[in-house]
């Protein structure tokens, strides 16, 4: 057995799809799933090596954080790490035993978080209904097909069908684009690779400032956050705990730097970095209708076989003909760029120069202006702003390195030998 994956069962539930939605990106292999029955003990079986990984839901679009997922990984669990994220469109629906219509329903049940993302609902088409919780929202549907009560349950579509309800209404979420993410949790994090995001937990001293200059140290090196969130510290009233996820890798040199940085000023813990799951509402221009996979971004040939849904037919010799005077008109532009960015880095490594032993090399200020500047450059091009704010992190990365190396040989080439001076 390759993997072994835990998550919060019974069969059916969201955090099911979520494993679902995770493992088709993977590459196949031999994994069993498990269905545990709560999130503590779906995290507690990764500590006790009963699996090699668990999938927890850490965030709701419209509901906010799962306390319990951050303040087990806070307080219970501290060997965790987060190794993968998971961004799954979330829709309920209302079921109930066949001849059960919303009239008659008596009691609505669901998990606390799809209960709430349906309270609108409730409120509009189940006024005098009992509202109860459940551990999840299979765990309701198994319950009202098992009493055969005039109950509903509230969970995902799949589960109707899996435990043999009927749906009564579809959609029934107050939020269209209601989505949740979940994390991947492991006992290691998620090696280096690009488009990653890192999760921590910062504790600040009580003084004037001292959250500010925290977030300071991520503002100063060109750091986008992507959430804060705070929980109390469970040591003492008014006290919190700041979860922080941020974009890169904790290796990355910027990230690196601004990590030693705050734990010379705060408590800190590194949760874990691992791929951002590209699919979220940020990465996608509609993401109510739309979700995307990480492989949209770099069509690859399996890709552009997935999305053909034409007949299989060649295509015409005219067609080819055009379609290679296109292909050598892409040929020459990539020879212009590649061309433009050999000038772009003579130019890079001169500043480097002149940098030498006067300033540092990194100018975080100067690197926030440029990104902005191609960023509304990409704008006004009609070329995806993300896209090229991308291309140029790693264009400056690179140009960061050439300055170093050029530098780093600079002063080699004038330090006189030991003893000399
Ligand atoms: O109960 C479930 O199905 C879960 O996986 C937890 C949950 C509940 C509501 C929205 C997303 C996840």
């Amino acid at each position: 057995m390759d993997k072994k994956i835990g998550y919060l069962g019974p069969c059916g539930t969201f955090s099911e799809l979520a494993v679902r939605q995770y493992l088709a990106r993977q590459p196949a292999g031999d994994v069993q799933m498990v269905a545990l029955p709560s999130i503590y003990e779906v995290l507690a079986a990764v500590v006790q090596g009963e699996v090699t990984e668990a999938v927890v839901p850490l965030e709701n679009s419209s509901e906010g954080a799962v306390n319990q997922t951050q303040d087990l990984l806070a307080h219970t669990f501290p060997d965790l790490r987060i190794k993968g994220e998971i961004i799954l469109p979330v829709v309920h629906c209302l079921m109930a035993p066949p001849g059960v219509s919303l009239k008659t329903i008596e009691r609505v049940l669901s998990h606390p978080h799809a209960l709430a993302q349906c309270r609108e609902f409730i409120s509009r088409h189940l006024p005098g209904a009992q509202v109860v919780e459940t551990a999840s929202t299979a765990a309701a549907v198994h319950l009202v097909a098992s009493t055969g009560a005039p109950w509903a349950a509230i969970g995902p579509v799949t589960a109707a069908r899996e435990y043999g309800l009927e749906v009564l209404v579809e959609k029934i979420n107050d939020c269209p684009g209601n989505a949740t993410r979940f994390i991947v949790v492991g006992r290691e994090d998620g090696g280096w690779a690009p488009d990653c995001k890192t999760t921590l937990i910062v504790s600040v001293a009580h003084r004037p400032g001292a959250l500010y200059e925290v977030l300071g140290e991520f503002a100063a090196r060109g750091i986008n956050l992507t959430r804060i969130e705070s929980r109390p510290s469970r040591r003492r009233l008014g006290e919190y705990l700041f979860f922080i996820d941020l974009v890169g890798h904790r290796l990355d040199e910027q990230v690196q730097e601004a990590l030693e940085a705050v734990a010379s000023r705060a408590e800190l813990r590194v949760l874990g970095s691992y791929p951002a799951d590209l699919s979220g509402p940020e990465h996608t221009a509609d993401p109510v209708d739309k979700v995307k996979r990480p492989a949209d971004d770099i069509p690859s040939s399996s890709t552009v076989e997935a999305g053909f849904t034409g007949q299989a037919v060649s295509p015409s010799p005219v067609q080819w003909e055009e379609i290679e005077g296109l292909r050598e008109a892409i040929d020459e532009v990539d020879e212009q760029m590649v061309e433009l960015l050999a000038r772009r880095n003579a130019l890079a490594v001169r500043i480097g120069k002149l940098k030498a032993g006067v300033c540092p090399v990194r100018d975080p200020h100067r690197e926030s202006r440029v990104l902005a500047r191609v960023r509304r450059l990409a704008q006004l091009k009609g070329v995806d702003p993300a896209i090229v704010e991308k291309v140029y992190r790693l264009i400056i990365q690179h140009a960061v390195r050439l300055q170093r190396e050029q530098q780093g040989g600079a002063r080699a080439a004038c330090t006189p030998p030991a003893g000399d001076f």
